[in-house]
This record gives structure tokens, sequence and C-alpha cells, in this order.
């Protein structure tokens, strides 16, 4: 199993509050890692991490390595547009622009200086149809983007992402703002998206993580507690921390 992602003994601070300490996992390539536990234990902070997001707040400060295909993304040579387009991100709540459906998925392509209208089509339409979307869109691409249901405005954003060419997607809550129906097309569409990208996700729903994700990382107050195949996270846990944690004992 190829690494994508290699993190060793990740360090962050939010001004004087340690937020990481000292994090190592792997995340292998073409497969989904979930990071799970309580509230407030570091997950959205590791997962910003992840494409520099953190680098936008002034008080952090970080210290450790973060190899994407064993290149560290925290040397000083490194382009933060451009790896923020190998690593791009789904928010929690869907945030479409407010343009039109083809704008929308044109606009990653159009800022990284693609002009061609042919090219731009042909791009349009290979993300919506990776994302799940284009027959539900196909006729209107050019009505507003916020005239879509919630759900369809989160497979909006994933075809976003994906028309940028990226290696990895972040999602941080991705379903949490939607209902069942739309949740369970996510991910559907999650399970096909890892045939080509490699995934990590932030999830707060433990059926999410055990149903979807092919490596579990258990956070607790800043620590990987456990980091190891999914089935074994949720069946055979190695630490109390992990199995109070899935059995529902706390958080
Ligand atoms: N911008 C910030 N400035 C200061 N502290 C922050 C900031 N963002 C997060 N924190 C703190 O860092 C810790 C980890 O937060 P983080 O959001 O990463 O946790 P989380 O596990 O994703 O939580 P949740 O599941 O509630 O989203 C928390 O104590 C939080 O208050």
């Amino acid at each position: 199993m190829d690494t994508k992602i290699k993190v060793n003994n990740l360090n962050l601070w939010y001004g004087e509050k340690q937020a990481l300490k000292n994090n190592s996992i792997t995340i292998y390539d073409k497969k989904i890692t979930a990071l799970i536990g309580p509230s407030g234990c570091g997950k959205s902070t590791f997962l910003r991490c992840l494409n520099r997001m953190n680098d936008l707040i002034p008080i952090v400060k970080i210290e450790g390595e973060v190899l994407l295909n064993g290149k560290n993304i925290y040397a000083k040579d490194v382009d933060v547009v451009e790896l923020r387009k190998t690593v791009g991100m789904v928010f929690q709540k869907p945030n479409p622009f407010p343009m039109s459906i083809y704008d929308n998925v044109a606009y990653g392509p159009r800022i990284h200086g693609i002009k061609k209208k042919s090219e731009l089509d042909k791009i349009v339409e290979e993300s919506l149809k990776k994302a799940a979307l284009w027959d539900e869109v196909k006729d209107d691409l050019k009505k507003s983007a916020l005239g879509l249901s919630g759900g369809q405005q989160q497979r909006l954003c994933i075809a976003r992402t994906i028309a940028v060419k990226p290696d990895v997607i972040l999602m941080d809550e991705p379903t949490s703002a939607l209902d069942p129906i739309s949740t369970l097309k996510i991910e559907d569409l999650m399970a096909e998206l890892k045939k080509e990208y490699t995934i990590v996700i932030v999830t707060h729903n433990m059926q999410q993580a055990s149903r979807i994700s092919d490596y579990t990382a258990f956070f607790l107050m800043g620590d990987i507690i456990e980091f190891d195949k999914t089935e074994k996270i949720f069946l055979e846990p190695s630490e109390k921390e992990t199995e109070d944690y899935i059995s529902g004992r706390f958080g």
C-alpha cells in the first residue's frame, strides 16, 4: 500500500494553548481515513494542517512535518496556492459561490489559467459527472448554484474541488448539515471518489466512519490515541479510551 501523506511529530499551538500533541500517522493513497473523537479534541485543526489552512490564523505555531508524496509541505519553498490545489477541501456547510453552477466549477481552472471554452466545458462536465451531479443539473448550468438543495450544493462543492485535479480531498464533516438521503448520496460518492483520490474526513458520526473509512484515527485532547484499520478500531480497539469512546461511554 502506498503512502500519500506522512505526518511526523506534528505539534500545534493556538497562542499558549497546545491543540495538537506530537501527532504521527500515515495516510494511505486512494483510501479513506476518518478522524474521530470528542468535540474540541483537534480533528479539524489536524485536517487543516494537511493543506496549511492554519497558516491563515496569525497566533498559530506549528512544529513537525507533513510529507506529501515525500516532500514536506511546511518547507520554505512550497507554493501554498499549488499545495491547496493538490490538497483540496470541502467544508461542513456547503459554500457555493453566488454564481452559476457552471461558473462555480470553472472557477478554479480559470484561476489556474485555463481560458478556452471547449476545455472549460469538458472540465465542468467531467467534474460534475464525478461528483454524481451531472444528470441533475446538465440542463441548468447557467442557473444560480444557490437554487440547488443542500445536498446538491455539497456535491457541487465536491465538483469544484475535483475541477482543479487534486490528489487529496479533505472533508470537514461534509454531511453534518445534510438530511439522511443526501448524506447517503455523499457517502456513495466518496466510495467512488476513492478510486482516484485519497480522502481524509472528519466526522462526528460513528456509523459513518465505520461505513465508509478504511483507516481511522481516534483523537483525544490533541493526542492521537489510536490509529489503525477501521475494522480494528471499531471491533477490537487496543486502547481503553478508544473502546470507551466507540461504545458511547463519553463524548
Ligand atoms: N482559531 C482558533 N483559535 C484559538 N483556538 C482554537 C481555534 N480553533 C480551534 N481552537 C481550539 O483548539 C482545540 C481543537 O479544536 P478543533 O476545532 O480542531 O477540534 P475538533 O475536534 O475539530 O472539534 P469539533 O468536533 O467540535 O469541531 C479546541 O480547544 C479549540 O477551542
